[in-house]
């Protein structure tokens, strides 16, 4: 049996990344996306997207939903302010397995937390578990039909306070209708639309980011 893509994407960061350098991690990653094998990470056009709603909120707790092989987990992580921290959530132990050496090449692992596990399970003991009281900001770049019901399990479980940001993925390709439903007709919400591209493509998506009002 052959190795996965995401085995694959890992030698790659191992052999043209240097270590302890997050931005050298990202840009091997972009590489051999565009010229090995495509893979569904952000990407750096909507990443450039990413980083700059993480800057613009500075989160002292961070949640990420579907971490994959790490690409974004080390984007957001390489921008949060001393002493903040990422929560990661995976359910795949071999995606899990490769993110955790991604993330250790970047040498950020200090700043990050990853669970294994679907998010149903983790999502409500973050809090005693990581001793947090609400999340400043959430990436959501899991299965799309679980957008809406995990942003739900959020609010039910108090994790959300009047600021937090919402920032999901692939809200045009492959999409996520039912969340742009429910965020954009939400009086919870304040949601705005962010044109860009399906990462290493030039095929529409975007980012949809949604400020929960309390
Ligand atoms: C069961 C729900 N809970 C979950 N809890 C924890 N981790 C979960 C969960 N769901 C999925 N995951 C993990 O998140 C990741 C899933 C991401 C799903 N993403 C996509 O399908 C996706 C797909 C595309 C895409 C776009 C165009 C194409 F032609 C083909 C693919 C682009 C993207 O940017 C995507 O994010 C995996 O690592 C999976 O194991
Ligand atoms: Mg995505």
């Amino acid at each position: 049996t052959g190795s996965s893509r995401p085995q694959r994407l890992l030698k790659a960061v191992q052999r043209n990344a240097a270590k302890g350098d997050p931005q050298s991690v990202i840009s091997a990653i972009d590489y051999f996306c565009r010229h090995s094998e495509w893979a569904m990470n952000v990407g750096d056009e909507k990443g450039s997207i990413l980083d700059s709603v993480v800057s613009e909120v500075s989160p002292t707790t961070a949640l990420e939903l579907g971490t994959y092989c790490g690409y974004s987990t080390v984007r957001i992580a390489r921008l949060l302010p001393p002493g903040a921290s990422l929560i990661t959530l995976e359910f795949n132990p071999d995606y899990a397995a490769v993110a955790r050496q991604v993330i250790a090449h970047s040498g950020l692992q200090d700043k990050i937390h990853l669970v294994e596990g679907p998010s149903g399970d983790s999502i409500p003991k973050l809090k005693e578990r990581f001793g947090i009281t609400s999340l400043d900001f959430v990436f959501l770049d899991h299965w799309k039909d679980r957008y809406v019901p995990d942003t739900k399990l959020l609010e039910e479980c108090g994790l959300l306070r009047k600021g937090s940001v919402l920032l999901a993925d692939n809200v045009i390709c492959p999409g996520a209708p039912e969340y742009l439903d429910y965020v954009r007709n939400n009086p919870r919400y304040e949601s705005r639309y962010f044109q860009s591209h399906l990462e290493y493509t030039n095929v529409e998506d975007g980012l949809e980011k949604s400020v929960f009002l309390g």
